[in-house]
């Protein structure tokens, strides 16, 4: 069936065209609050996710305190920033594992971008080192995620810690029978897969409301949210660098597509190597590949020219399709391709005469001083 070109009152798209309500909508999202060094690390995923050939945009969610200077770094490498309101938990004595984690309750706000129908969260710490698209394709109804580890000083408050239990080797130290069951799979929220959604939306406000808070802020509200639907997926699309050092049988770093700069000492912009395992040379070797990335101008986001406020990003989907319908696809599908790539540089050249037509005319004004 060919896409059908729909007309909306959307923002961006040139004539008013946005999409062909046929292609899914998908696109990964990032979190950045504040007016500190994280925009580098978001600068880094964005020539990451372009470095691996992503078909779909970044989006960042950003707090209203991120300086305008910062939004206008990240626009120039290409990604779609978002302005989001704070999400404040309910009034607690709580004591967060890392104070900052209050701010992450914030993240919440992602359900409401339902523009897109899955996207996959990545925090601003993690690199992106081979193209995990395919994750858009997993069944919706389920939130993917990759589970945690227990054992860094960070959960030395929970029971895990203490009896010295962690889901990555259940066996070696066997959860206690009189702690009762052993505690529901949980996953690091540094990465998901998801699908935005109104009603989750609001109704995760309203149970954040009246959820006491806890040591991993949203971390530990989202799994408790969402544990009857809750799909662990490999590590090797989070890997927590702990991991290294923890459970280094579990680890295959050959495989590893998406990397966590969680541990503490090693996020590659703060990175000085004086804190424990930060010698390692795994480690050394993993902040070196992402400051590769982040320095190399190649990767810098160029504009098609005459492409200027025109959605491409279900024609660049389009594209890539363009690798399974030579798999295994079918010759009808292969022509709405031809049709969606026609339609759309019929749609770039347009934009790139009119833009001409533009500089045409306004240089006639100014040559009669008019
Ligand atoms: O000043 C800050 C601090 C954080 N962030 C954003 O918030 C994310 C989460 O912060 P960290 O990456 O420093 O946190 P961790 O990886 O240690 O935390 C883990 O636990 C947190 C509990 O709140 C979150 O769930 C987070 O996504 C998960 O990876 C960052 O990546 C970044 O995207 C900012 O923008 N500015
Ligand atoms: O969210 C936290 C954080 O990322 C820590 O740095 C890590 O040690 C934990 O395992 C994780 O749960
Ligand atoms: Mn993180």
């Amino acid at each position: 069936m060919a896409p059908e070109l729909v007309r909306t009152a959307a923002k961006s798209g040139a004539a008013g065209f946005t999409k062909p309500a046929t292609l899914p909508r998908r696109a990964y999202v990032t979190f950045l609050a504040g007016n500190g060094d994280y925009v580098k690390g978001v600068v880094g995923l964005a020539k990451g996710l372009r470095r691996v050939k992503s078909a779909y945009p970044l989006v960042v969610a950003v707090l209203p305190d991120v300086p305008e200077e910062h939004r206008k770094i990240l626009e120039s490498q290409g990604c779609l920033v978002r302005e989001i309101e704070p999400v404040y938990p309910p009034e607690n004595q709580t004591q967060f594992a890392m104070a900052y984690y209050v701010i992450n309750y914030s993240k919440l706000r992602i359900w409401e971008f339902v523009e897109y129908s899955k996207m996959i969260y990545l925090d601003g710490d993690i690199q992106v080192f081979e193209n995990i698209d395919h994750l858009f394709d997993l069944p919706d109804g389920q939130f993917y995620a990759v589970m945690d580890c227990f054992c860094e000083k960070t959960w030395s408050d929970s029971p895990q810690y203490k009896v010295g239990y962690c889901q990555q080797c259940p066996d070696k130290v066997q959860w206690p029978k009189e702690l009762g069951r052993p505690p529901c799979l949980y996953f690091n929220a540094g990465m998901f897969v998801f699908e935005p959604s109104i009603d989750t939306y609001h109704d995760l406000l309203k149970t954040v409301q009246v959820t006491t808070p806890t040591s991993f802020a949203e971390q530990d509200f989202l799994n408790m949210y969402f544990k009857d639907i809750y799909k662990p997926i490999p590590l090797s699309y989070n890997l927590v660098l702990a991991m290294l050092w923890r459970h280094p049988e579990n680890v295959n770093l050959d495989q590893v597509k998406v990397v966590h700069y969680c541990a503490a000492g090693s996020k590659p912009w703060r990175y000085t190597g004086k804190e424990e395992n930060m010698q390692r040379e795994d480690i050394k070797m993993l902040v070196k590949k992402w400051w590769d990335i982040y320095n190399d101008s190649s990767l810098d986001y160029k504009p098609l020219s005459g492409t200027e406020g025109v959605d491409i990003e279900p024609f660049v989907h389009a594209l890539s399709e363009v690798e399974s319908v030579k798999v295994g696809g079918s010759v009808d599908k292969c022509l709405d391709l031809v049709l969606v790539y026609t339609l759309f540089s019929t749609l770039i050249s347009l934009c790139g005469m009119i833009q001409l037509f533009d500089e045409a005319m306004q240089s006639v004004s100014r040559n009669l001083g008019v």
